[in-house]
This record gives structure tokens, sequence and C-alpha cells, in this order.
């Protein structure tokens, strides 16, 4: 059977539902083929799972820190509850995304997508003929090729553990090894994070990396720096991740969190001349591949910006303009991303860094806002930003937060940087008292 469409989007996630909507409301035949959950990685096993178990750690910790604040006892994470809580969630993901889709007019089919040769996109058997495709697939963790890495779980495997092991070690201090380990620790479980080098969360300010790891050690979390695992033994006492030093570490679950790579290598793209490497599909900046038929667009594709759900979407958005009237080059806004642990370090625009290397022209502002009203009254431990204020034209251009409320006010910054709002421009608007948004006028 062979079956004709303007579009075909290979990948059911966030670039891919966002992908075939946006052209189905532009009047195209759009057909989207997934092989695994409709809705993708961050509402099934990423972004939301994530933040939902994260709700638990959010409310123990603010009763800890209010602990003879005026609250006695203390919370204790329930893990198969909240497990049960995010199933609540997660398990109408798919289905739900796929009626969605349908009753839009989306033709979809459920099965693996490849590339036979041009104009021959098969799923399963049925040539499926489009004009144009548009890649989606997104990425999976990397499992790192050591002796024993058989005995490696991942983030996929965590998000929907029945029970926390006692002992649970992270190998890779990326987003999903700080994310994740905040979550086991705050469970009960005896915590490791192993990190290859000294310098975790790398795209972050390394002094708020810094007053991170202090935290979550604090908070009970084990972390290892310059180690380099070499190889997992299965003893009888559990599992023995070795590095060539002699460091030795015992645990009952070992998670690679050494990051993720695309989704390129099993989709046949050396039969349609689209080039791809570790870090996705080769694009221009119209996200076209040297197949001009061809588009990749969301975590698989190799832009330049982070693999981020949001990016997903505007990506999507941008190319659905293409397809219907070719245009300029994408260009990207400032990019917030952040790292959901306890406390939350989030982080757009310029570094403090960078703005040091210029420093008559940007202002950094280190602020300690452990004693500022909004942190002050939940009894924060710790809440620190760096701010960079461009002084030719009083605008913010970048900012790290470190504080429990940092997803939050990194949003805010972000306005203030897209919009280009200087202090005498923000304090004209009258912000609601006492709030996170109201402190914006004290962070210039
Ligand atoms: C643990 C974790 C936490 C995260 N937390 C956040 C967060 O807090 N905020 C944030 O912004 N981002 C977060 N992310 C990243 C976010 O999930 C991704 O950026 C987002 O899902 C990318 O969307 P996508 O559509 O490009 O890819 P995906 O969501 O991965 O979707 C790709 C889809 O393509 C399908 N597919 C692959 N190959 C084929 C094939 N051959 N045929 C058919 N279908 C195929 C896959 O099954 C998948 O469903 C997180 C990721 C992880 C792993
Ligand atoms: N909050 C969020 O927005 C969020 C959360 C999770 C994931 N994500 C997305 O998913 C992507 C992947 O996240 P991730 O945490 O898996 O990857 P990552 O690339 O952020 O981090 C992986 C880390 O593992 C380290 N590493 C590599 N090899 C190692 C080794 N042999 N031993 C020890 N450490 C090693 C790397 O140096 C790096 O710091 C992110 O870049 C982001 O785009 C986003």
């Amino acid at each position: 059977m062979t079956t004709s469409y303007d579009v075909a989007v290979i990948g059911g996630g966030p670039a891919g539902t966002a992908m075939a909507g946006a052209l189905k409301a532009q009047g195209k035949q759009v057909v989207i083929i997934e092989s695994d959950l409709w809705g993708g990685t961050c509402p099934n096993r990423g972004c939301d799972p994530k933040k939902i178990l994260l709700s638990a750690v959010e409310a123990k910790d603010a009763a800890t820190t209010l602990h003879a604040k005026g609250l006695t006892g203390g919370p204790q994470v329930d893990w198969p509850a909240l497990m049960a809580h995010k199933r609540g969630y997660t398990d109408g993901i798919s289905d739900g995304t796929l009626n969605s889709l349908t009753q839009r007019g989306i033709a979809t089919r459920h099965g693996e997508a490849y590339f036979q040769g041009d104009g021959q996109l098969t799923v399963d058997g049925t040539v499926i003929q489009a004009r144009d495709v548009v890649i989606a697939t997104g990425q999976r963790p990397v499992i790192l090729p050591i002796k024993g890495h058989e005995y490696f779980k991942t983030s996929t495997d965590f998000l929907d553990l029945d029970v926390m092991p006692k002992r649970v070690t992270f190998v890779g201090g990326g987003y999903v090894g700080f994310e994740l380990a905040t979550i086991a620790n705050a469970a009960g479980a005896d915590v490791h994070l192993i990190h290859h080098n000294d310098r975790p969360l790398k795209e972050f300010d390394p002094q708020l990396v810094r007053d991170l790891m202090a935290e979550l050690t604090t908070a009970g979390v084990t972390i290892d720096l310059n180690e380099d695992i070499q190889a997992i033994e299965k003893k009888a006492d559990g599992l023995h991740l070795k590095a060539a030093d002699g460091f030795e570490r015992v645990s009952d679950l070992v998670i690679c969190s050494a990051g993720r790579q695309p989704n390129a290598d099993h989709l046949g793209l050396e039969n349609v001349g689209v080039k791809f490497d570790r870090h996705g599909i080769a694009v221009n900046d119209h996200l076209q591949t040297a197949n001009e038929h061809i588009y990749a667009i969301g975590d698989v594709s190799a832009t330049p910006v982070p693999k981020l759900t949001p990016l997903a979407g505007y990506e999507a958005r941008y190319l659905a303009g293409q397809l219907d009237r070719p245009g300029a080059p994408i260009t990207y806004p400032a990019v917030p991303t952040q790292v959901y642990a306890a406390p939350k370090l989030a982080q757009v625009g310029m570094s403090a860094a960078t703005a040091a290397a210029d420093s008559d022209r940007y202002q950094v502002n280190d602020l300690d806002m452990t004693k500022w009203f909004s942190y002050y009254r939940f009894g924060a431990n710790v809440a620190r930003a760096k701010v960079i204020v461009d002084q030719t034209t009083g605008t913010v251009v970048g900012a790290t937060v470190l504080s429990t409320i940092a997803d939050e006010m990194i949003n805010y910054l972000t306005l203030l940087i897209d919009q280009q709002v200087t202090l005498n421009k923000l304090q004209r608007t009258i912000l609601a008292y006492p709030t996170p948004a109201s402190d914006l006028q004290y962070l210039y």
C-alpha cells in the first residue's frame, strides 16, 4: 500500500507533534510516525515525570527548612505512592496525544520509519510518499561502553522505579545526574554521583555549581569528582564500580547519566545523503539537511542550542512557516536552561565569565539573596544570583540563579532580556508585592 502526503513527520515527541499540528493548521496533508510512546521523551520519560517526582522533594524541603521556625515533624517520601502519582499523569499521555492528533485530522502511523532511498520512506514495510520529510526522532541515553555496561540502567528506568533501592549511583554529572540524584536522595537512598573530571554541569557558572554541590553534599549526596569509571562487576553484595586509580563504589542501582545521543543511526540516512554525527543531524540555518526535501528539528538536529522542549516547539513553528513560505534563516532568542535539583540552578544569556572579559561594559551583580524577604520567609539555606547588566543600555543580558525558585525567576529574567527592559521601564510596571517578581528591580 502506498500513501501520499505533503509532509511526513518522523517522531511523535514535542518537536514532531508541534510540527504536525502547525502543518495541519496550514491545510497540509500530514502523517506523523512514532515507534514508541506518543508524546515522546518529555511527557513520558523526561521533564514532566521528573518534575512530578521533584514535587515531593520540594514539599519535603519546604517543611524541613521551616523546621523549628513554625513547623514540627518532618514528612517522608513514600516512593510507591509518589510513583503511583506520577503514573496517574504519565499513563494517559500516549493515548491522549494520539487522540489529539487524530481529532485534528492528522494521519498517524505506529512503527519504525526508515529511508530505503529517495522518496522511499517506509514504516514497517509500507511506503509513505511525501514531498517533504521532517525528522524529529530525539535522543536516547548514552551507555558508556565499559566492561559490565550491561548493568547500567538509564533515566527512563529510574523515572519508573517501583521500589527505591538502598544504594543508587549516577555516573555522569550533567542535568540528569544532578536532578535524579536529588530525587533519589530525598527518597531515602544512599546516593553517589560520580563525575569524570572536576567540572560537572560545565555550561553553568562554576561558583554556583560549587554552591549547589555543597548543598547536595549537606543533604546527603556523595559527589565524587575526577573518577573515571572503567568497569562494573556484579558481586554478591552489589554492583562494584571501579576506576583505574583504585576508586571503588558498591551500589544496588547504577544509572548512566553521561549524556544523550541522537536517534539518527537507525533511519537509513545513508540511503538519502543525510549526514549526522554525535551532535545530531547536520542542518543548515533553515533546518534543512543535505537532502533538500529532508529537514531535522528538535533534539535530533545538530543546532547550536541546548536540547530542550521549548526549543523543539520553537524549531517546529519556524520550519512550518518555512515550508509554507520560505524566508529568513532561523535565529534563536535567549534560551533559559536549568537543573531541577534542590536548590535549582538556572541560567540564561551571557555568563559572568564572558562579562568579566569586558568589565568596562558589563557589570556583574553577585547577589546573596538568602536574607531577602522572598527567601527568608521559608527559611532558605541558599539563594544567590549573578546578574549581568549591559551598562551601555541599562538592560539585563544574562543571569545565573541558584535558589528554590530559580525556575520561576529565570523566566522573568528571560523576559527582561528579550524585551530589553531597563530598570526605569520595569519600575513603571506595578508588580504585586511581596512576590519574587517584585524583587526583580533589585537585580539591576
Ligand atoms: C530525564 C530527562 C529530563 C528532561 N527534563 C527536561 C526539562 O526539565 N526541560 C526541558 O526543556 N527538557 C527536558 N528534557 C529534554 C526534553 O525531553 C527534550 O528536549 C524533548 O523531549 C525533545 O523533543 P523531541 O521531539 O525533539 O524528541 P523526543 O521527545 O525524544 O521525541 C522523539 C520521538 O521520536 C521517536 N522515534 C525515534 N526514532 C524513530 C523512528 N525511526 N521512527 C519513528 N519514531 C521514532 C521516539 O520514540 C520519540 O518518541 C529532559 C530529558 C530527559 C531525558
Ligand atoms: N532540566 C532540563 O532541562 C533537562 C534535564 C535533563 C536532560 N535535559 C536534556 O538532556 C540532555 C542530556 O542530559 P544529560 O544529563 O544526560 O547529559 P549532559 O550532557 O548534560 O551531561 C552528561 C555529563 O556526563 C559527563 N560524562 C561524560 N562521560 C562521562 C564518564 N565517562 N564518566 C562520568 N561522567 C561522564 C559529561 O561530562 C557531562 O557533564 C541535556 O543536555 C539537556 O539538553 C534537560
